[in-house]
């Protein structure tokens, strides 16, 4: 289900290895600017999509408590994407024990980043499990390691990237109201998340806003007065998005 979809940067040429991956294919490493390179230095793509069906890739961005999942949840049912949050699947293999888990929820505790390549891991899994080409990504990435290491070993960017803006205050009134059990909604740990997002998450929006791909939302109304905007945007995108 990884097909090469968008090439970034100088990666290239085109690469089409469904299932399969450049590391599996030739000698490889990785240049002075982290670009993967064939033994010949020729640039190089990992492989993941592949020309015929493109994915359509929708990064939605945040600080905690915007209205992200929220608002996902209303996209993928409107326009028949499939929602990725990478919080739920983080807070997942906590609850599977799996070998990273301790990690993952002192990580999460502390209001902090897991390592990209935990996280990526799982949402390539989804991804290659899921047969759609519409994807909504929640909540990645959430730092610029965790756009440069998607982009790396992805080879591509996303197509939109929606980036709620919510006032501080009221991020903190709604993860307070919550009430879903999550360990980081508490009063300490959502101060040290918001002072992740502004030093961490911002320089990612402000990227893909220099790469005119962001559309910022105003979060603050009611969740339908929110998603009024939302769907403007995705009907607005609709030949794009096949
Ligand atoms: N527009 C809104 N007005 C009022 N409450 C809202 C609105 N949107 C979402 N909420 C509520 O605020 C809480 C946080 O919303 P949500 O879980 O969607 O945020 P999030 O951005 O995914 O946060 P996190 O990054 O912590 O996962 C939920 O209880 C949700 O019901
Ligand atoms: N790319 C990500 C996404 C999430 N996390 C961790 C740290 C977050 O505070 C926590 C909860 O995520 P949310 O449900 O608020 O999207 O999960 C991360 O480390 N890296
Ligand atoms: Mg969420």
């Amino acid at each position: 289900m990884w097909r090469i979809w968008r090439r970034v940067g100088s990666l290239s040429p085109l690469f089409s290895s469904p299932k399969s991956s450049i590391l599996r294919q030739a000698p490889y490493r990785l240049n002075f600017l982290g670009i993967l390179s064939t033994e010949n230095g020729t640039p190089a793509t990992i492989g993941f999509f592949s020309k015929e069906k493109t994915p359509f890739i929708a990064f939605v961005l945040g600080g905690p408590g915007s209205g992200k999942g929220t608002q996902c949840a209303k996209i993928a049912e409107a326009f028949g994407f499939t929602h990725l949050s990478a919080g739920d699947l983080l807070r997942k293999e906590i609850s599977s024990n799996s070998e990273n888990g301790a990690m993952i929820l002192a990580t999460i505790t502390e209001g902090k980043i897991v390592p990209s390549g935990v996280t990526i891991k799982l949402i390539r899994r989804e991804m290659e499990s899921i047969e759609n080409n519409k994807f909504l990504i929640d909540g990645f990435p959430r730092s610029e390691e965790n756009r440069i290491a998607f982009e790396r070993i992805t080879g591509v960017e996303p197509n939109i990237v929606l980036f709620f803006d919510c006032p501080e205050d009221e991020m903190v009134k709604r993860v307070l109201g919550r009430k879903q059990g999550r360990v980081d909604d508490n009063i300490d740990t959502i101060k040290k998340r918001l002072k992740v997002f502004a030093a961490l998450n911002l320089p990612v929006i402000n990227h893909y806003t220099r790469r005119g791909k962001v559309y910022k939302i105003n979060a603050v109304g009611t969740i339908d007065e929110v998603f009024e905007k939302v769907r403007q945007v995705f009907d607005d995108c609709k030949q794009m998005i096949k």
